[in-house]
């Protein structure tokens, strides 16, 4: 067998790489304007090839992400696309492209790179770690929604989807301050991920709906976003992909219109938080249930020191942690946090040190918690950290934890 070479895909060959990816994910070859999408995204990615001679076997596409961590923001590699030619399965293929893309990330200074991955049992090797999760809600909508606050009366209005960026744009934003694990959002993310006019995976769905609440003329308090879908039987779901609001109210005002649309008899929230506010504001359990929770964006700590040292802390932290990473040994070893008071929260410095680890855990581990998600004392619990001084995995939860529960929605 030749040997694999691992390079950049030049634009020549971009279309190559579609054909690759469409056969791999046994589709057929898109001529329309999914194509055109797809080229454009991978366009604005940097597209790993893998080549045995000058023969493209595998595709490994990471996006420039920023991703928000507690307190603050970190460069993420937002790995997609990934795919390996059904003649070249399990020779290590994919495990080479993410090889380069660990030189790749030190290079651009990324500590971070996330996915979602297409089967649970593939990336944990490699690092990645569920960070987030995520609830699918189903509502009742045959009824008026029953809450338990009054909601905020302000006017809403429908915003056509090509001006949505510039008028939510700024709601997003102070939106993904408050929580980990969301995606900064330009006018190419809006357009080509949050806001296309086809949904990719239902062509029954409508274009997307975006509606806003608030003054005219000032700074939107809240939208949702959704699409909306009828049965043979002419009943109609709408399917909410985005809701943020600035108060419970606006939050309250925005459920009761999505709920209350006519022809609507239910409504479907994919990829909610787990501390959504809905589920306490609901007057009636019944009509809101939760049909499916689960892991949303996994997460992979590319470089520790850069990463523990890129967000911000909720207590203070003198602690040695000891971190095992196979997949990327120069990450392995003992680091001593020392934190500092930044702001509302405190800044860790980190050094590599020889002395006695308090906690020792694994890199995906440090994936699971990292943003706020999974507490260390559960990691103890479970048998995935080890605990050699008392009160250490405490101590770290108490720092890690944050004031909303991580959480992602975007897709890619
Ligand atoms: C972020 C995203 O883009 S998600 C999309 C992922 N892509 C797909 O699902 C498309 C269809 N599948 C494929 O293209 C390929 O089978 C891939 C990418 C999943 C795997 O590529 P390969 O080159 O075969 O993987 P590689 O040979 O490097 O395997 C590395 C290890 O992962 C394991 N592995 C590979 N695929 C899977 C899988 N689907 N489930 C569980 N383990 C897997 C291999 O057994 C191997 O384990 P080992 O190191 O213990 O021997």
């Amino acid at each position: 067998m030749t040997a694999l070479e691992y390079r950049t895909i030049p634009e020549a060959q971009l279309e190559r790489a579609l054909d690759l990816h469409y056969l791999v994910f046994l589709g057929k070859n898109c001529e329309d304007d999914l194509r055109k999408l797809h080229r454009e995204i991978l366009e604005h990615c940097d597209a790993i090839g893998a080549y045995e001679g000058d023969e493209l076997v595998g595709l490994l596409a990471a996006h420039p992400l920023s991703l928000s961590v507690p307190g603050g923001e970190l460069p993420c590699a937002g790995v997609t696309f990934v795919s390996v030619a059904p003649t070249h399965r399990r020779r290590g293929v994919l495990s080479g492209m993410i090889a380069e893309l660990w030189h790749r990330c030190a290079a651009a200074g990324q500590p971070l790179a996330a996915l979602w991955v297409s089967e649970t049992g593939i990336y944990g090797r490699f690092g990645f770690e569920p960070a987030t999760r995520a609830y699918t809600l189903k509502i009742d909508a045959e009824r008026p929604l029953e809450l338990r606050i009054e909601p905020d009366d302000r006017p809403l209005r429908l915003v056509p989807a090509e001006d949505a960026p510039a008028v939510i744009g700024s709601r997003h934003a102070a939106a993904r301050a408050e929580r980990a694990g969301r995606v900064a959002r330009d006018d190419f993310w809006w357009r080509t991920h949050i806001l296309p006019e086809a949904d990719e995976e239902d062509d029954d769905l409508s274009p997307p709906r975006v509606v806003t609440i608030g003054d005219t003329g000032a700074e939107p308090a809240g939208y949702v976003f959704y699409r909306t879908q009828t049965d043979d039987e002419g009943r109609g779901t709408a399917h909410v992909y985005d809701l943020e609001a600035e108060s419970p109210a606006v939050a309250a005002a925005l459920w009761r219109y999505v709920t209350s649309i006519d022809l609507v008899d239910t409504v479907k929230a994919w990829g909610r938080p787990l501390d959504e506010p809905l589920l306490r504001l609901s007057a009636d359990r019944d009509q809101v249930s939760v049909t499916q929770e689960f892991p949303a964006l996994w997460l992979r700590v590319v470089d520790v020191a850069a990463a523990l040292e890129g967000r911000v802390w909720s207590a203070p932290v003198d602690l040695v942690l000891e971190v095992t990473d196979a997949g990327v040994p120069a990450n392995a070893g003992r680091y001593r946090l020392v934190s500092a008071p930044d702001g509302d929260g405190h800044r860790v410095r980190v050094t590599r040190t020889g002395d006695a680890a308090d906690l020792t855990l694994g890199i995906r581990e440090l994936a699971a918690g990292y943003l706020g998600d999974i507490g260390a004392t559960e990691l103890v619990r479970v048998g995935l950290a080890a605990e050699h001084t008392p009160g250490a995995a405490a101590l770290l939860e108490s720092a890690a934890r944050t004031a909303l529960l991580p959480h992602t929605s975007d897709e890619f």
